[in-house]
């Protein structure tokens, strides 16, 4: 996948584009998503794909060039549906919660997935690869496809490197394993930057459980003295809260009760 998608950025720009986003839509090749005027504008090409269920999937978005990239596509998507449903297993285990359950709901779950592709900047303080936010997935895989740090995650009020570590993932967490762990994990603030002399790369893919799935605190966890911290909304609602939310404020708290 990382040849792919290197052979993919490597493409001159007039090729690149004839997977670009369309008004209205997120998925296809192109920058990243601009929310607000104020924003620090980002330094960072990319492509966003939806990648399963199968009928998700917008093939006119997938490239086929290179050749090899969409079958490619295809089975690293089995293999992080895979991966994904081992990792919630053992997360929900952690939680005391009924992990076989938690980890069939993303068998059938949604996957998207999003190439990064960081140029080295001349004045990278400049500018920032990617700015600070959380993944409102419930959990993601992150594939760094070299040695070049760029990944930084909020720690103590500090912005912390997450050294690449060759042919390991990064495993983050997303909204929705904090809902469902009411609060006993948390989704941290992450953002990327970049650097002066090198081209950085990064496969990310979210994941999510399976839509017919309400997303709410486990129930196992609500009990007297610890009461539910956030709304129970169905799969519609969650991403309706999402696309709707106000910008300047934080979209978990608005899940808080
Ligand atoms: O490229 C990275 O390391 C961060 C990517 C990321 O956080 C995202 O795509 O949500
Ligand atoms: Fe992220």
């Amino acid at each position: 996948m990382r040849q792919q998608v290197q052979e993919f950025f490597d493409l001159p720009l007039q090729e690149k584009k004839r997977w670009a986003q369309k008004p209205g839509s997120l998925e296809g090749y192109g920058q990243a998503f601009v929310t607000s005027e104020e924003q620090k504008l980002e330094w960072n090409d990319m492509i966003f794909l939806k990648t399963l269920p199968l009928q998700d999937r917008s093939l006119n978005f997938w490239p086929e060039n290179p050749q090899e990239f969409r079958k490619t596509l295809e089975s690293y998507s089995e293999d992080m549906r895979n991966a994904a449903v081992s990792i919630v297993r053992f997360i929900t285990m952690g939680l005391g919660l009924e992990a076989q359950k938690f980890g069939d709901t993303y068998k059938e779950g949604m996957y998207q997935i999003r190439m990064n592709c960081y140029p080295p900047c001349p004045e990278p303080e400049r500018v920032i690869g990617l700015n600070p936010h959380a993944d409102i997935s419930g959990i993601t895989l992150l594939l760094e496809c070299g040695d070049m740090p760029g990944l930084q995650v909020l720690k103590d009020e500090h912005w912390v490197n997450v050294e690449p570590v060759n042919g390991a993932m990064v495993v983050n967490l997303g909204h929705v394993m904090e809902i469902i762990s009411n609060g006993n994990y948390k989704a941290p603030d992450h953002r990327a930057v970049v650097n002066n002399s090198k081209q950085r790369l990064s496969i990310v893919t979210f994941c999510y459980p399976n839509s017919s799935v309400d997303i709410g605190p486990a129930e196992k966890l609500i009990k007297p003295g610890s009461p539910p911290v956030y709304k129970t909304l169905t799969n519609a609602e969650y991403f309706h809260s999402f696309n709707n939310r106000k910008l300047e404020d934080s979209f978990i708290d608005s899940l808080k009760i």
